[in-house]
């Protein structure tokens, strides 16, 4: 899509979308005139497509962007990413931290085109095995490393706020292709990112 083209679109689906944010406003008994949330509806709208802005931005372009030839032969590590997404389900956010690693096959990649891929796959609609393994997959294809590893912990706001309404429960995921797939080089990973 061209940037043009991608602008008109934007603009289209926020006022779809405005529609929409207001009708809710209205269903839940708010009075969507009133002075306070009169705009709310344009503001919802603006977060809510921040928000899954994902769908629009090839992760695979990101690592090309910046991928370098180095003969690095050791594990990378990038720990500590924050993300924040929304869990299809509910469209209630979940976040936490994201730790990636990977062992260079002859290439390296710009260390922030990491948490920007983390990112583009966070700001969709997900569940949080498929953002790990998207990550994980992405990564793997683009890169080609001899290795690639992805941990996501993260809480879930619709296991906070509603529902089971637990509050201390934490949710981890993982990937391993390659050489993290053996248990030595995959300890050292976990013993790195404190596991
Ligand atoms: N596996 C997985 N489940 C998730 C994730 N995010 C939310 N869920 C779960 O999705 C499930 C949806 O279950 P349903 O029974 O259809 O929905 P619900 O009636 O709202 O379920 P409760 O949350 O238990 O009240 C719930 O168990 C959520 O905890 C995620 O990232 N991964
Ligand atoms: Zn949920």
């Amino acid at each position: 899509m061209s940037y043009q083209l991608f602008e008109e679109y934007q603009s289209h689906t926020t006022s779809d979308l405005k529609e929409n944010f207001h009708n809710i406003l209205e269903q839940i008994g708010e009075d969507p005139l009133r002075n306070g949330i009169v705009k709310t509806p344009e503001r919802a709208s603006k977060a809510m497509q921040f928000l899954t802005q994902g769908y629009n931005i090839d992760p695979q372009d990101i690592l090309k962007s910046a991928m370098f030839d180095e003969d690095y032969k050791d594990m990378v590590i990038v720990k500590d990413i924050e993300l924040y997404s929304l869990c299809e389900h509910h469209m209630l956010p979940f976040f936490g931290k994201a730790h990636i690693a990977y062992i260079p096959n002859g290439q390296i990649v710009g260390l922030s085109k990491l948490p920007r891929v983390v990112d583009v796959f966070a700001r969709r609609l997900q569940v949080q095995e498929r953002l790990t393994h998207d990550i994980l997959e992405c990564i793997n294809t683009t890169l080609k490393p001899k290795g690639v590893a992805v941990v996501i912990e993260a809480q879930h706001m619709c296991m906070m706020m509603r529902g089971v309404q637990k509050q201390n429960s934490a949710t981890t995921t993982s990937g391993f292709r390659g050489q993290f797939e053996e248990i030595q080089t995959r300890n050292e990973f976990l013993k790195l990112i404190g596991h």
